[in-house]
């Protein structure tokens, strides 16, 4: 199926500051792509480059296969989405906004559905001007559900969310997936995404540094196990006489999970009393950091210039 989103080869600078080198990605219907990097990497300027929002130096980006610019604006009719901070009026309340932003056929019932998907019943009918940080987040993303988009472009929309609504606007996020609408979805923290995104891009000073499913990503970090034994400078010598690659932490040696037969044996061989072998948990956040700092993300692609 052809994806709904296309961003291909984006060049971005403010002045002669360059936020975005050659940055390409696409978004499959009824995928959910988490884009994630750290403060500044340049996650709300590529999402304000996809709604037209803001001029672009170089490359294309095309929803439903027809371009989308600053003067283009034609598909966008097709998006929803929340950019940084949800644009309220203090003296409506939350349904008041709902319907004015509400387009075509059964608004009621479309607003009733939004309202309750996101548990938005209890303050619904107050005047925005009460609403703490997680109410007007969430009035922003029922904003950006409302008319039933093909595509949804949320920049960080777990902030100021309890854990209690993190979990239905997971839950929403899958069930609209599932239904074939498609997701971008930014943040600076990955584990938020794990549980909602299909795929991750990586996004370091402005490059795309990874791109990969979550799936893969989490399999990624779960494959090690943490090797405790009796001498760690023999264990260490042995497995390099062995040729099997180990990393050291803190906590001891670690292994790779394919290594693990070929490293016992060694250390039976070896008379290496092993005092604990342990599945260390995959850590997200600790691969997101290996990778901004594996030089990768810092580095200028050639080609990118
Ligand atoms: N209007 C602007 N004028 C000049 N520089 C800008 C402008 N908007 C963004 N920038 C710069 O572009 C870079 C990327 O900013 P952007 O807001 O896209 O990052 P981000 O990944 O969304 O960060 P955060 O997680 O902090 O929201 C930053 O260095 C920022 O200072």
């Amino acid at each position: 199926m052809a994806a709904i989103l296309t961003v291909d080869g984006i060049h971005k600078s403010f002045g002669s500051h360059q936020v975005l080198r050659k940055v390409s990605f696409t978004v499959e219907p009824g995928h959910v792509v988490g884009l994630v990097g750290p403060n500044g990497a340049g996650k709300s300027t590529i999402m304000k480059i996809v709604l037209g929002l803001i001029p672009y130096d170089r490359g294309s980006v095309t929803i439903d296969g027809v371009p989308v610019s600053i003067t283009s604006h034609r598909t966008l009719g097709r998006v929803g989405a929340l950019i940084e901070y949800p644009g309220i009026y203090p003296f409506l309340t939350g349904r008041q906004h709902l319907q004015l932003f509400a387009q075509g056929a059964n608004k009621k019932q479309r607003i009733q559905a939004v309202v309750h998907d996101l548990g938005m019943e209890k303050f619904i009918n107050n005047k925005a001007k009460r609403y703490s940080l997680g109410m007007k987040q969430k009035l922003g993303i029922a904003q950006a559900f409302l008319n039933e988009p093909a595509l949804v472009i949320l920049d960080e929309p777990m902030n100021g969310l309890d854990p209690e609504a993190v979990k239905q606007l997971r839950d929403l996020i899958r069930a609209k997936a599932d239904a074939g609408v498609s997701f971008l979805i930014s943040s600076h923290i990955l584990s938020e995404l794990e549980k909602v995104a299909d795929d991750v891009l990586m996004l370091n000073k402005g490059l795309i540094v990874e791109q990969t499913t979550m799936h893969a990503m989490v399999n990624q970090g779960a494959e090690v196990y943490l090797v405790r034994t009796a001498d760690d400078q023999a264990t260490k010598q042995a497995l390099g006489n062995a040729s099997i690659p180990i990393m050291e932490s803190p906590q001891g040696i670690l292994i790779n999970h394919e290594d693990l037969n070929d490293v016992l044996r060694v250390l039976v061989m070896s008379n290496i009393h092993v005092e604990d072998i342990a599945h260390v948990q995959h850590d997200l956040e600790s691969s997101f950091l290996d990778m901004i700092n594996s030089g990768k993300g810092g580095a200028v692609d050639a080609n990118a210039r």
